[in-house]
């Protein structure tokens, strides 16, 4: 099945966005998607589809200017109704995130230890110094040697490298059954990106995290996740296995996306993504589309199954 898993970790129904202001941007327009246990789901698709306000939809993080309706169903209970006290539970215990930008997300003002031991004081009471001794077991694990010495060093000592191998750590430490990656590669260089890749494949292996990850990098893309939702002006255009999306793309937008990689030749899809407080009429992608039919221009197709994968186009009708 492409779009729904049996007991699945993560349920996502009909999730809608929107942002007021002086016109409402409909950011995300019903997604739908689950990720199993110890599955990779990919997200991907242009700057602005939506990306991350669904990873920062699942964990509650949106502006208070946003409104969400659906469903996120996290072991069974819907997150989107339960108090912030509840989710605070949720978050990085049972649900981890890292953001794009390692160097804002661990705070400057204190060492590498105490963010990592942080989370296990607070949620599992361990006594500081206990925690800090398991914070440096955990970088000993993902193959930093002078382990002890690291837990004393501050963000700002570090290169953005390190730092982000820091995050995974302090992200991963209450060992979350969910990882949500957002750009987790951004701004690295590939060396960094190699060790990127080894750290959150261990992770899957070892520990069985699933993982959502979000990233504007294909190759990466391809080389880590079990399903692939290629997303186009706030809907999912075509979910389905890695190697079926990347082998034998269906929706035309997700052939455009695949042809501007490298390997490919690097040709861009014509046009622009359209305004999300006013896209177009009919299926959003038709103005870009090369393959539109009139139908196309005023009827929206729904996302259909078939042969076990999901795409939102009439040319599979
Ligand atoms: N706080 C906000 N207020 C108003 N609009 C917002 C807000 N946050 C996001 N949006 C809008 O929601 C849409 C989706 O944004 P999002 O950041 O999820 O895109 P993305 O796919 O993650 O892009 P990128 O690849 O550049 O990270 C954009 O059009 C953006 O302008
Ligand atoms: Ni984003």
């Amino acid at each position: 099945m492409s779009a729904g898993i049996v007991n699945a970790l993560l349920e996502v129904k009909d999730l809608q966005v929107f942002f007021k202001g002086i016109k409402t941007i409909t950011a995300l327009s019903g997604i739908s998607f689950s990720i199993g246990e110890s599955e990779t789901l990919a997200l991907v698709g242009e700057t602005g589809c939506g990306k991350s306000v669904v990873a920062h939809a699942i964990m509650r993080l949106l502006p208070s200017e946003s409104r969400v309706k659906g469903i996120v169903k996290f072991r069974g209970k819907n997150l989107l109704e339960l108090s912030e006290k509840e989710m605070i539970e949720i978050r990085g215990k049972e649900i981890g995130i890292i953001f794009q930008n390692p160097s804002l997300a661990l705070n400057p003002v204190y060492s590498i230890g105490h963010q990592l031991a942080e989370p296990l004081h607070v949620h599992r009471k361990e006594k500081k110094e206990r925690a800090l001794s398991m914070a440096a077991g955990a970088l000993k694990n993902m193959g930093f040697a002078n382990a002890t010495e690291y837990v004393r060093y501050y963000p700002s000592w570090c290169s953005g490298g390190m730092n982000q191998r820091f995050l995974i750590a302090a992200s991963t430490m209450l060992d979350p059954a969910l990882l949500i990656a957002d750009e987790p590669g951004k701004g690295l260089d590939r060396k960094c990106m190699s060790e990127l890749e080894t750290e959150l494949k261990k992770l899957k292996v070892e520990k069985k995290t699933a993982l959502l990850l979000i990233s504007h990098d294909l190759g990466f893309v391809k080389r880590l996740a079990d399903r692939v939702a290629v997303m186009y002006a706030g809907e999912i255009v075509e979910i389905a296995d890695s190697s079926s999306v990347f082998e034998s793309p269906l929706h035309p937008y997700s052939k455009g996306l695949l042809n501007s990689l490298p390997e490919k030749g690097f040709i861009p899809i014509p046009g622009f993504s359209p305004s999300l407080s006013n896209p177009p009429s009919g299926c959003r992608f038709h103005p870009r589309c090369s393959l539109r039919k009139m139908h196309c221009t005023e009827n929206h197709p729904d996302l259909t199954e078939i042969n076990g994968r999901a795409v939102r186009c009439f040319l599979y009708h």
